[in-house]
Formats: C-alpha cells, structure tokens, sequence
C-alpha cells in the first residue's frame, strides 16, 4: 500500500475520545491499536465539539459525566454527524443512564477499566461482504408466525393443522421459551373460533388464592374483598379458546374443579348459584414432566387424559439447531423494521456463535439476543460481539444437559459467569425492576445495574 493511500485509509478511520482520563486513554489507545484504527484524543467537550466539527471520525468515545444529568451532552456528541458511532465509557454508569444510552444515540455503554478487545471489535472496520448472511426483507403482514422448517417443527404444524377444525383439547409440552402460547394461538387462528377469543392464563403467575376466581368468577359478596362480580377466564374465553398455561403448577384442589369444567362443559362462579353453560376449546402447555408429576402424586391422572387428547411435544431449540438460521434472520429482519435500522446481514461467524449456542432459554433467548445486538450493534452487520452469547451456555461443553441446560447452569462455570446468568434472570423475572432485583439479591440497587453492564445481561 502506498504511503498516500495508507493516509486516506486512516483518515476515514479515526476514533475520537472525549474526556480527561489518563486509563480511559490508555484503553481506547490499545483498542484502536488492536483494530488497526488511529486515535485522537480531545480532553474537554468545547475541544471536542471543534475536532468533530472539521474531521469525520468512525467512532467517538465519550467519558459520560455526573453532572450531565438530563444527557444533554451526550445528545450533542451522538447528533453531530461526524461523531460516527457512539460509545459511552462510565466509571460507576448510574441505573438512568444505563437505560438512556440507547435512547440518547450511544451505540453501548462500557465501564472503567475498560473490556479493550470489546472496544477493538466495535472499532473494527465491517468484514467483507462475502461472509454475510444477508437479512431478508421483511414481507407485510408477518407477525407471530411460527417459523422454522426442521422435521419436529414440520412435525407440529402438521398435528396442528390436523386437530385445529376439531374441539378437541391440546395439551402443548416443551421447555420454557419454545413456543408453546405461539402454538395455541395457531390452533386458535385455524380453527373455526378464530373470530372468538382466544384468553390466556399463566397459572403459574397468579397466586394460589385468586387462581380459582380468575379461572371461574365470583359474585358479589363471595368472598371478603369481592365487592363486585366478577367473569370468569372460562366465561370470557367462551366462543373461543383458553390457553390454561403452566397447568402443571396448579393445586390438587383446582385441577378437579378444571377437570369438573372440561367434562361437564358448565362452570358456576364463586358464590353463584347459576349453572354457566360453556363453548370454550382448552389447550394447556406446560414445562413441566405430568407423567412424573402424576406418579409423585401431584397431578391428577384423569385430569392429565382429559387434557391430552391431543399430545404436542415442542423440542428444545438446542435439538432442532436447524431452526436458529431461519429464527435469527426473522428477528433480525423484524427488529431492524422495528426499530428503523438498516441492517445488511449477519456475519458468518455471528451465525455460527448463534448456531452451536445452548439457548437455555430457547426461541424466547434467541429473540432477546437478536433485539439487542439490532439495537446495539454500531454498523449495518451482526457480529458475533454484537450478540453478547454468555460462553456459559455454549453448547459443545458437553456438560450442559436436562435440568441443567434448562437453567443454563454448568459446573464449569466461573463465580462472575454464574453472577451474571442469576443477576440476568432476576432483571428478567422483575421486568428490569433494579429495586426489586435488588431485594431480591441483596445487593445495593447501584451494584446491581453496575454488574448487569458489565457482564451486558440487561434484559432487553
Ligand atoms: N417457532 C417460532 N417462530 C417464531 N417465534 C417463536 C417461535 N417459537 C417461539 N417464538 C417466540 O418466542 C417467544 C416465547 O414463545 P412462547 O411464549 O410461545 O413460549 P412458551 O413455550 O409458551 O414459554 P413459557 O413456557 O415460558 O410460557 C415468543 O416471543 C414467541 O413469539
């Protein structure tokens, strides 16, 4: 390469730091060493706001500050159009910048000490066109389809289109995240009660006490608190389809009372007298092992054969790896449509990564993976940095298996990797609520939303 052409190439790939900071310079130094990109330093904003002004730069890093409380500093870097793609680095990044970074413009947001090869990976120049796997257009009116082509998905299409024009009860089995409320509501959809509702119960999350009047209903004056009356998910479901889900973890007393349901097709609301006759197709889901449940004693056999008229067993996405290429560029594609970004494809490497990973939480995981590396990944290709797959979970350590893979739980792991799949879970279980995830923990709220950045696991 001659002398010229290696200057114009390094003018087109210069990232800029903004702010003082002796061991944030050193570590965005070695990154853009390690990518092969030079670097410029402005120690104040006012100077960096002139270096932007005359010189387009492939990426700017910028020291958030404590006292641009309300971001407007940030705003500023990330709209100037010579900025290129923004990083923010933050010693102690509070819980309000963590979720305003991406709103704001930034690209990520990284702690001090800096993780330098994350940094050389967003600094890298995008590889070569020819290993991408490009992203397909989104067609119109694709939703929540179920996708996938492997023989067990082929498999469950088939049964559904077999059993859907029949009233027949479903009961859909398979790991947390593979699609089993998808699978429910295709049923609903091709059934002749697509114009009906289609309710949803999650068992599991609503508690004990109020299970029974959610399910069934009360009348005024039932039960202390029941002020007024109140319908039923049987009633409202009716014309249509309920999907009683995580019908494992329900109680001995109500599985006879579903059971009492299903057979008579009549339900009587808490404190009613009235006979309430019912037109409701059931399909129940659930993750759990009914046969084993049944010989503990704690799943009524009767209620399990009325339920399982028709079996649908939905695998683990780890066993039908053939799916995750045709899932990945689906999200891929409907997350860039989403959230208006232009994304070319995926890199074959970042495939791969998706290809041999675990997903413990299977298609669930997957589509949470994707959403975030659409929203945080600074070009217009996927890279396998972009997809932050916990190494944890990588599927050829060939001890993650049944229960534990569930749980993403190896004992290879490290103390930090095990840290990070629990804070991760705990922010997802609590809809990212850090003063509950705090509870939870026993940690300080600060220490927590200062781990989920570092180790990246904040739900997205
Ligand atoms: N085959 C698939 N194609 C496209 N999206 C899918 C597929 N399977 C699952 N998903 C998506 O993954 C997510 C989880 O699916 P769903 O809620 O149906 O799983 P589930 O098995 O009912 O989970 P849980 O047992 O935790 O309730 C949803 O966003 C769903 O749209």
């Amino acid at each position: 390469m001659s002398h010229f052409a290696n200057r114009g190439w390094m003018a087109e790939r210069t990232v800029l730091l903004i702010g003082d900071d002796a061991e944030v310079r050193d570590g965005v130094r070695a990154a853009c060493e390690r990518a092969g990109v030079a670097f410029r330093a402005a120690a104040t904003l006012a100077d960096g706001l002139r270096v932007l002004s005359d010189s387009h730069h492939h990426a700017t890093v910028l020291l958030a500050s404590a006292v641009d409380e309300d971001g407007a500093m940030i705003r500023r870097i990330a709209s100037a159009p010579a900025a290129g793609t923004l990083v923010l680095v933050a010693r102690a990044p509070s819980l309000r910048l963590a979720i305003d970074a991406p709103r704001l413009g930034a690209a990520e947001l990284l702690t001090i000490p800096l993780d330098v090869d994350r940094l050389a990976a967003l600094f890298s120049p995008a590889p070569p066109a020819g290993d991408i796997v490009p992203i397909p257009r989104l067609h119109a009116g694709s939703g929540d389809e179920l996708v996938g082509s492997s023989p067990a998905l082929v498999a469950v299409f088939k049964t559904v289109g077999r059993v859907a024009g029949s009233d027949a009860t479903v009961l859909v089995t398979g790991e947390s995240g593979t699609g089993k409320e998808l699978v429910a509501r295709a049923l609903h959809a091709a059934s002749g009660r697509s114009a009906g509702p289609f309710i949803a119960v999650n068992c599991a999350a609503i508690p004990e006490d109020l299970l029974e009047s959610e399910l069934f209903g009360h009348e005024r004056g039932a039960f202390t608190g029941a002020i007024a009356r109140k319908v039923g998910r049987f009633e409202r479901a009716n014309g249509g389809t309920l999907f009683l889900d995580e019908i494992g973890d329900m109680s001995l007393v109500l599985q006879a009372k579903i059971l009492r349901a299903l057979q008579e097709r009549e339900i009587e609301r808490l404190g009613g007298e009235a006979r309430i006759r019912l037109d409701v197709r059931v399909v129940a889901a659930t993750h759990r092992n009914l046969p084993s449940l049944i010989a503990s004693g704690d799943f009524r056999e009767d209620l399990f054969y009325r339920l399982a008229v028709v079996a649908l067993h939905l695998p683990a996405l780890r066993e039908r790896t053939g799916d995750v290429r045709a899932l990945a560029l689906h999200y891929a594609a409907r997350f860039a449509a989403e959230h208006a970004r232009e994304l070319r494809g995926i890199t074959d490497g970042a495939m791969r990564g998706l290809e041999t990973h675990a997903w413990p939480g299977n298609v669930r995981e997957l589509r949470n993976v994707l959403e975030r590396a659409v929203l945080l990944s600074p070009g217009d290709v996927l890279q396998v940095d972009h997809l932050q797959l916990s190494p944890a979970a990588a599927r050829d350590d060939g001890v993650v298996d049944g229960a534990e893979a569930l749980h993403g739980y190896s004992p290879h792991m490290t103390m930090a990797q095990v840290e990070a799949l629990h804070i991760g879970r705990v922010l997802r279980q609590v809809d990212r609520h850090f003063g509950r995830a705090a509870e939870i923990l026993d940690m300080h709220r600060n220490t927590v939303s200062r781990k989920a950045i570092e180790y990246g696991v904040l739900p997205g």
